[in-house]
């Protein structure tokens, strides 16, 4: 643990009404998997979260999935304990809370629908295993399931990067995919503008993946307008690079849910 991040985790335990805890969801509360429809919230992630939340301020999830996908993957509805916590998906771009069930999804960028028709294309071009996950309004190419993920990944990288900039839509790389989605937010903008809606005097926010680096970065730049905060990175092997810009590292999902029942504990 760095030293600012023992402040932040101080601070949250020392006015947990007050914090705001945010976690993104695949490769931090869920498992990675190979399909993309069936990466459900790791068993111990549910519980964990239905002990934190009554006990802090905010609990929000933060992801790249459309908001309503991931609260059905996760089970988030329906549970008496998580009737406050925000979804912000499409890496924030959409909306869904527990307390009222309402989504807010802005209509699709025009770029969009030119894309989708490419895509089938190039995903066809590009050989088995290579899978397109229509998300409505951003379409994103998996190659984890190719013969050579890594060399397929970074063959496409080029061309959806090219394709991205010419339809007016940004290029988000993760693990193993390729996503192409509207410009304009990011999951620190989010996360910075959640914190001043609630007013946080803490912030924890966990992920695992590059699209998590602005959450990191908002973080940090949190800090240093004075309010103390947390950075948790979900390791694995496949971005281990994550490890040197948060302030603790733990052992993926498992990890997280973990940590996440230690805190319930701890505020008791
Ligand atoms: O912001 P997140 O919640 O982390 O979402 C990022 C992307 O996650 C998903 O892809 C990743 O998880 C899949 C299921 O485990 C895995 O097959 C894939 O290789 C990973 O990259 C999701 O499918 C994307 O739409 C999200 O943008």
């Amino acid at each position: 643990m760095t030293e600012s991040g023992r402040e932040g985790l101080a601070a949250l335990l020392a006015r947990p009404e007050g914090a705001l805890v945010a976690l993104d969801f695949d490769g931090t509360l869920a498992p990675i998997v190979n399909d993309p429809e069936r990466a459900y919230a790791h068993p111990d992630a549910l519980p964990a979260l239905a002990r934190l939340a009554p006990r802090i301020g905010v609990l929000a999830i933060i992801t790249g999935r459309p908001a309503e996908v991931a609260v059905r993957l996760g089970g988030f509805a329906g549970h008496p304990e998580l009737a406050g916590l925000t979804v912000l998906g499409a890496y924030g771009a959409e909306r869904w809370d527990a307390a009222s069930g309402a989504l807010h999804r802005p209509p699709p960028h025009p770029g969009i629908a030119a894309a989708r028709a490419e895509l089938a294309a190039l995903v066809e071009r590009a050989g088995p295993g290579v899978l397109l996950e229509d998300k409505g309004n951003a379409l994103a190419v998996h190659t984890r399931t190719a013969p050579d993920a890594a060399g397929v990944f970074a063959a496409l990288r080029e061309p959806l990067t090219e394709l991205a900039a010419r339809l007016g839509l940004a290029l988000e790389p993760g693990r193993f995919v390729l996503e192409v989605r509207p410009p304009g937010m990011d999951k620190g903008a989010a996360l910075t503008a959640l914190a001043r809606e609630k007013g946080a005097s803490a912030v924890l926010y966990g992920g695992d993946d590059l699209g998590d680096l602005a959450a990191f970065d908002a973080v940090a730049k949190l800090r240093e307008d004075g309010v103390p905060g947390v950075r948790v990175c979900s390791g694995s092997t496949e971005v281990a690079e994550l490890a040197a810009v948060t302030d603790l590292t733990v052992d993926g999902p498992g990890g997280i849910a973990a940590l996440l029942s230690a805190l319930a504990r701890s505020i008791g």
